[in-house]
């Protein structure tokens, strides 16, 4: 019995592959992903229910006033006979409300050393970007547009983690897709480990292409296993990794890689709204002698024009000139479209942030704004310390410390993941972003500040520089002779994470004494603290005779007319605790939760 791809049989059908997910659900069927097989009479299955809803479909349209026309049914009227997807999709986008449309993929390439990066990007730069326009010199802008059959790709042309790590540290993510590239003959390369650590900690889709299958050597099996070793599970292997084998070469398998980029592209439904306000990130940049500072912009959201004001950082610029990544000069560009501008008077950096301004004083405005931002930022070095939910994220989740290890040797940076694999609690999880060996590197660094992280190494030191990078981004970066000592390291930080306990505490019980209306504040409970004390935002509870008629808090307290933070027993206060209906003769009690110390 032959097995079906998820996304063929989509296309097959004329379906999206969100409804084949859609009804695989609905029968109770497990897949990893769209290019996961299903079985034949699952297919028959679906072939059936598509069927009945076409046939369901048909007459409600043809009577329309009786049952209006449920969008996902409108969809599949035209299955189960085939049409071709541009044709489903053409006549899907009318029903569709006013949305936010597609956009193209961003997609980086990432690999270790030679393992045909550089290849790969200008064999499908070759095959699939059109003939310049006469006149138009290719340059190198840091991105490409390729035209697939599939639609538009957008490639960011300086491969390597670094690159997407140096945007990333600046706290933008230009890349929606990350393509691994394992050279066959060589396999898994510890920088092929950074790179995967790189884009897992960017929480971007990966996608594996088992490069220079062309050579007598190459071991597409041998890369596959290893991937294993790291969790990542190739789809034949009953994971969902999603592993193209191609030749930079030959060009085998790089249809089938931007297939699956497009398929990936699908499911993360990438939408941006070329009417709403701009807004970019630098690529790169550099000065050009002649014709002064040129600078790649990634259009993320809306329109960029010439003439347009453009505000980088503390620096502006008006377009003078736009031209697109083939070397075609356009007057204008949309979402993931890569742009070099001529118009700035300083080099932006990679990674930074674009916005547009309506005019040169709107421009100017914004910048003088951010210069004394930065002053004041400056001046007062305030080194506020992250509350511990800033660091972990929302109470109530599990939480992860996030750890980068190196080692001098493979056996003791396993010896290390064994003990710390067995220190993991419910409450706790330990995320190992990286294991190498070796020395720390700056690039350790950028990940551990992007993903907030610890460094840890155990036998090995970092460089000066290394250290220093750390410290400006005030990265924990510890190296350890002893392992226990490493793992007691590791036994703080775990501690730091468990998530606090809290007890109620009593305060203090008040009578109401009077009801009193103020114009601002409604009711407020004129009361007579019996015992203990009050407090402003404790938590109050009201009881009238055995029943409790309302739980919240303390919003204000007055003495008087005065606003006090607290009020002792004996005293009479104002209680406001935004609610309108306390009455003479209720009973307020005051509590608070604190933290209780854990063992
Ligand atoms: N046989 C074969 N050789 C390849 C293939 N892809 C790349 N190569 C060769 O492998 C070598 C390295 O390729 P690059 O594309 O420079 O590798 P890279 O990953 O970009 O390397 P760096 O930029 O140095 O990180 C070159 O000699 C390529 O010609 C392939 O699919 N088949």
């Amino acid at each position: 019995m032959s097995k079906v791809r998820i996304y063929s049989l989509a296309k097959d059908l004329g379906v999206d592959n969100n409804k084949m997910l859609e009804i695989l659900d609905g029968l109770g069927v497990s897949y990893k992903s769209v290019s996961s097989t299903i079985e034949e009479d699952t297919v028959d299955l679906i072939r059936e229910i598509l069927a009945a809803e076409a046939a369901e479909a048909a007459p409600a349209s043809a009577q329309a006033p009786a049952a209006p026309m449920a969008p996902a049914q409108a969809e599949t009227q035209a299955a189960p006979t085939p049409v071709s997807t541009a044709t489903a999709t053409a006549e899907r986008e009318p029903a569709a409300a006013p949305e936010v449309p597609h956009r193209a993929p961003v997609v980086t390439i990432m690999g270790h050393v030679d393992h045909g990066k550089t290849s790969l990007l200008d064999y499908i730069r070759k095959t699939k970007v059109a003939a310049k326009e006469a006149g138009g010199i290719t340059q190198h802008v840091g991105a490409f547009e390729a035209q697939t059959s599939k639609g538009r790709i957008v490639f960011i042309d300086t491969p390597g983690h670094e690159a997407f790590t140096t945007i990333r540290a600046r706290g933008a993510n230009v890349a929606d897709i990350a393509i691994i590239v394992i050279a066959a003959d060589d396999s898994l390369m510890p920088q092929t480990r950074e790179a995967i650590a790189h884009a897992q900690a960017a929480k971007v889709p990966m996608i594996v292409a088992i490069n220079k299958v062309d050579l007598p050597q190459a071991d597409a099996d041998r890369v596959k296993t290893d991937l294993t070793q790291l969790n990542l599970v190739p789809e034949e292997y009953g994971g969902d990794l999603v592993v193209v084998p191609v030749s930079a070469k030959t060009g085998e398998g790089v249809e089938d890689l931007l297939e699956y980029i497009s398929l990936t592209a699908e499911l993360e439904d990438l939408r941006a709204d070329p009417k709403g306000p701009f807004s970019g990130v630098i690529i790169e940049s550099r000065v050009d002698r002649q014709a002064g500072v040129l600078a790649t912009v990634m259009v993320q959201e809306g329109t960029l024009h010439v003439g347009d004001f453009l505000v980088v950082g503390e620096n502006y610029g008006k377009i003078k000139a736009m031209t697109d990544s083939g070397g075609g000069r356009i007057k204008e560009a949309g979402p993931s479209t890569p742009v070099q501008i001529l118009g700035f008077s300083e080099a932006p950096s990679s990674g930074e942030q674009v916005a547009s301004a309506k005019n040169e004083h709107a421009a100017r405005e914004v910048i003088a704004q951010r210069a004394s931002n930065r002053r004041d930022v400056e001046n007062a070095r305030i080194q506020r310390k992250k509350t511990l939910e800033e660091m972990m994220g929302p109470l109530g989740e599990t939480r992860t410390v996030n750890l980068i290890l190196r080692a001098d040797t493979q056996g003791s940076l396993e010896a290390i993941q064994g003990i710390l694999a067995r220190k993991e609690t419910d409450e706790v999880k330990i995320n190992v972003l990286l294991a190498g060996i070796g020395s720390p590197t700056e690039g350790d660094v950028l990940l551990a500040s992007t993903a907030e992280a610890t460094i840890l190494c155990f036998s090995v030191t970092a460089a000066g520089g290394v250290k220093k990078m750390a410290e400006t981004k005030g990265i924990d970066l510890k190296s350890f002779r002893i392992i226990y000592e490493m793992i007691d390291e590791v036994d703080r930080l775990l501690r730091g994470t468990i998530e606090p306990v809290f007890e109620e505490r009593f305060l203090g019980r008040a009578e109401v004494r009077m009801v009193i209306r103020h114009p601002k504040s409604g009711n407020i409970a004129g009361s007579y603290v019996t015992n203990g004390m009050f407090k402003r935002n404790a938590k109050a509870k009201v009881t009238r005779g055995k029943e409790v008629v309302y739980q919240g808090t303390i919003v204000g307290l007055k003495r008087f007319k005065d606003d006090v933070r607290e009020v002792q027993t004996g005293f009479e206060c104002g209680i406001n605790l935004d609610w309108n209906d306390v009455l003479e003769g209720d009973i307020i009690e005051a509590s608070e939760m604190v933290e209780v110390e854990q063992a």
